[in-house]
């Protein structure tokens, strides 16, 4: 389907494009998607369409969003059959209620910006129950973020966020020497399958990632000690549960160490503790 006269858009470091140009990742990042028949695909950031081309040649339907004009305009010179859906669009900008709404379940891929890849993914967690897969290419150290053990520096907020309702199964390392042009830093790429059964089950990824900013601002710090003083800032996450004497209480009342960490929490330990919490506030307000 590629028009042999047309010569790909250079790279442009403002937008982070690296692009794949060994066709062996680029299968095993497509084969990490276990597409099946009757199932949809969005990408984001095909740039020349590294990943689209042969993607689509797999024949499965497939959304791409690239915020590069340039890009854009060369994908769609090229002659998709069937028509490749392309929106031209910041990704951090596009319409995701909108966009979901129409499409119930969709696999997503991309070899992330990496200036951008931790917010993409967390903007995409809120569209989980019509995501069931993600497989990513980040850089590396991000990547190991993602999977990072409690207890350990790489051990943060997106570490949690990601693991409440994905599970990680599969990862593996690119070298800087698969890409054109180069980037400065190794790369890893994870796939991620929905669990069945998410961890968190009440609240929503914005309260959570309120009260996460707090403690993880303070990592170092006991947790009951950081929201002894800094629970205020907890009006902002939007829900009138989270508020600092229902976490303190149900804290304990999980038997909690008192002493323990932010980083020391596991995923496990964050969802129940936002559900004890939950019930520990429509407890008092019943009573
Ligand atoms: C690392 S390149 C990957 C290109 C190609 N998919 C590949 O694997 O070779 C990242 C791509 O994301 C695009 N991009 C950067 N920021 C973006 C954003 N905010 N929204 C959508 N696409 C973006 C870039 O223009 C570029 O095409």
């Amino acid at each position: 389907m590629t028009d042999p006269d047309r010569t790909a858009p250079r790279a442009k470091k403002r937008f982070g494009q690296h692009f794949l140009k060994d066709r062996h990742i680029v299968d095993r990042i497509l084969d990490a998607l276990e597409a099946e028949a009757g199932e949809a695909f969005l990408e984001i950031g095909p740039g020349p369409g590294t990943l689209t081309i042969p993607f689509h040649a797999r024949g499965f339907p497939l959304t791409a969003i690239e915020y590069d004009r340039e890009m854009v305009a060369y994908l769609r010179g090229l002659d998709f059959d069937p028509p490749l859906e392309l929106i031209e669009a910041d990704f951090m900008d596009v319409d995701l209620d909108a966009f979901f709404a129409d499409r119930p379940q969709v696999k997503v891929f991309s070899n992330l910006p990496y200036n951008v890849s931790v917010p993409i993914t967390a903007r995409l967690l809120p569209y989980r129950q019509q995501i069931p897969l993600m497989v990513m290419m980040y850089q590396k150290e991000v990547a190991e973020r993602i999977r990072a053990q409690p207890g350990t520096g790489e051990y943060g907020i997106i570490s949690v966020l990601v693991r409440l309702f994905y599970r990680i199964d599969m990862h593996f390392n690119v070298a800087p020497g698969s890409f054109q042009p180069p980037p400065k830093v190794q790369s890893q790429v994870i796939r991620m399958h929905r669990l069945e059964r998410p961890l968190l089950t009440v609240g929503d990824i914005g309260p959570l990632t309120c009260l996460l900013r707090t403690l993880f601002g303070r990592r170092r710090k006991m947790v009951t000690g950081v929201l002894k003083k800094h629970g205020g800032d907890l009006k902002n996450a939007g829900v009138d549960w989270m508020d600092r004497g229902s976490l303190l209480e149900s804290f304990q009342n999980l038997g909690f160490d008192t002493k323990v960490r932010p980083e020391n929490l596991t995923p496990e330990d964050y969802a129940a503790w936002l559900c004890r919490t939950k019930e520990y506030h429509e407890r008092e307000s019943r009573d």
